[in-house]
């Protein structure tokens, strides 16, 4: 039976993306069958309802082409006991407080990381972008130490609510709403979302990591304010590890650890730390955050960290914080896909009052792949460029904009564009290209749509499916074998109406 499941994995690896297939198959694990039913594992009750409810037919087709008869699937939890012993985590208590007498020699160490940490900054940001001056740190210190204030009346105004948020370092623009969610990002926002219902529950830490500029930052700012919303008395605590790192050597400086762990340990009900990876070699700092995790984690409290490497990748950091990071649930966010590209740009246009049209849009997000800050950036500068030039934000504008800013112009196209083009050059709706109708004269445009859409991107066909309002992934497959098959055994006809649809997209 094993046997099956191992084909069943196979076929399901040629069906999903690889990001999906590591981040929900690879570990779901075989347990038993009984008769034609399947009984599978998971490591948590999150994933279980994650796949359950996304996946389930998925699997069920895989384990049917793979043992050739109708089957059933059910997952479960793997046992505490047997997640034990998989992970070998260790679930011994440390001893919370480091000795006192140790203190003055943490303290030499101490200043010279901090030291350390200044120059590195420094000379990684010559253009000033990263200053990490005095006056910068100490304003983020005085900030940190404001972190755990709670608004006096237990149901305080919108307008408190932020002053809360905003005395704890949070953006309050950057909340839930404010995220686009897709594909490459939907498993870290169900993540974050489920810890800001439930902090201190089942994903503890909650460990997200991810390249630079994709929305890590934003996502732990929104567990803050959600956690905040929920519970206005919440003590959320948030900064980044270098600021954590500050703020220990201030307090040892001032010969004050007890009110430095009685913020961290004691008044902090979630812990948001940003940028775990700047303690690499800081080995004082990571002692002390080491301390603070056992409090907080042994006392039921939140902690959510942000890195760009997962932890087991983490140079630098000592093996037992390594462990620990992955204790509850770590999470990956990838760049985004063309269509999450197009939303994000078509969002912010619209918090920031700037009018641009759809093909403007497809431009940058095909131009400017793998970094959303820069994405922003781009578009503020071309919202800014328009209005100084008094005009409208036109394609030539977007394209000399790019070429200034030395950009290659890319030509990626997204599903929905393409079922834009082509239902317009058959005078029918995209409603209908998503739609289930099955008439010559609506079916025909949505074969050809979608042997482009899979021409021109790069989803999976249940992807695709999804897209075009939630067909099975055999019907695009079908469709794609079909328009494919004719072209290449020469059928004229069908290879000038594609090129023909070709041009005007690519146009
Ligand atoms: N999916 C998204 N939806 C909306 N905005 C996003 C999304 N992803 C990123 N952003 C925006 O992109 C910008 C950069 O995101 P953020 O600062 O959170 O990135 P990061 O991963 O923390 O980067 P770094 O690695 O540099 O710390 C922010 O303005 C954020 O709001």
């Amino acid at each position: 039976m094993t046997d099956i499941w191992q084909a069943a994995l196979r076929d399901l690896q040629e069906k999903v993306s690889s990001h999906n297939f590591q981040s929900w198959f690879k570990n779901i694990k075989y347990h038993h069958c009984d008769g034609q039913t399947y009984f599978l594992e998971v490591g948590d009750e999150f994933l279980k309802a994650w796949i359950e409810d996304n996946y389930l037919d998925l699997i069920e087709d895989s384990l049917e082409v793979a043992s050739g008869e109708p089957v059933e699937v059910k997952l479960d939890v793997a046992s505490a006991y047997e997640r034990q012993k998989a992970g070998g985590g260790e679930q011994v208590v440390q001893s919370i407080d480091a000795p006192e007498e140790a203190m003055a020699a943490r303290m030499g160490r101490l200043q010279a990381e901090g030291q350390a940490v200044v120059d590195a900054a420094v000379v990684a940001e010559p253009s000033g972008a990263g200053q990490t001056s005095a006056g910068q740190s100490q304003m983020k210190l005085d900030r940190a130490s404001d972190a755990a204030v709670r608004p006096s009346e237990p149901n305080p105004s919108p307008q408190e609510l932020a002053e809360t948020m905003m005395a704890a370092g949070i953006n309050p623009r950057h909340d839930f709403d404010e995220f686009v969610v897709g594909p490459s990002n939907q498993f870290v926002h169900a993540a974050c979302s489920a810890v800001a219902d439930n902090p201190g529950g089942s994903y503890n830490p909650l460990f997200i990591f991810g390249g630079v500029g994709l929305g890590k930052t934003h996502l732990l700012h929104a567990v803050g304010i959600e956690a905040i919303k929920r519970n206005p008395q919440a003590r959320v605590v948030n900064l980044s590890s270098e600021d954590f790192m500050n703020q220990l050597i201030t307090s040892l400086r001032q010969k004050d650890m007890n009110s430095f762990r009685t913020q961290f340990r004691n008044n902090c009900d979630v812990l948001l730390i940003d940028d775990i990876q700047f303690i690499a070699g800081k080995d004082s700092t990571q002692e002390e955050f080491f301390h603070t995790f056992n409090a907080l984690y042994h006392s039921g409290k939140q902690i959510v960290i942000t890195s760009d490497v997962m932890p087991k990748d983490l140079p630098g950091i000592e093996e037992r914080l390594r462990s620990r990071f992955s204790w509850g649930l770590c999470a990956d966010i990838q760049p985004p896909e063309m269509e999450t590209r197009i939303a994000i740009l078509e969002k912010k246009a619209e918090a920031d009052g700037i009018e641009m049209d759809k093909d403007v849009a497809i431009l940058l997000a095909s131009s400017i792949r793998s970094n959303v800050r820069e994405l922003e950036g781009t578009l503020i500068r071309l919202g800014a460029q328009a209005s100084l030039m008094n005009q409208p934000i036109t394609l030539d504008l977007a394209r000399e904009m790019l070429d200034r800013m030395n950009i290659e112009q890319g030509r990626e196209l997204s599903t929905e564009y393409i079922i834009e083009v082509v239902a317009s050059d058959f005078g029918i709706t995209p409603r209908d290209i998503k739609g289930s109708r099955r008439t010559r004269a609506i079916s025909k445009p949505r074969q050809y749509a979608m042997y482009l859409a899979r021409k021109h991107t790069d989803h999976s066909y249940p992807q695709l499916g999804e897209q075009f309002g939630g067909k099975d992934h055999t019907t695009v497959l079908a469709a794609c074998k079909k328009i494919g098959g004719l072209i290449e055994d020469g059928d004229e006809e069908m290879t000038s109406l594609i090129d023909g649809l070709e041009a005007k997209l690519l146009r």
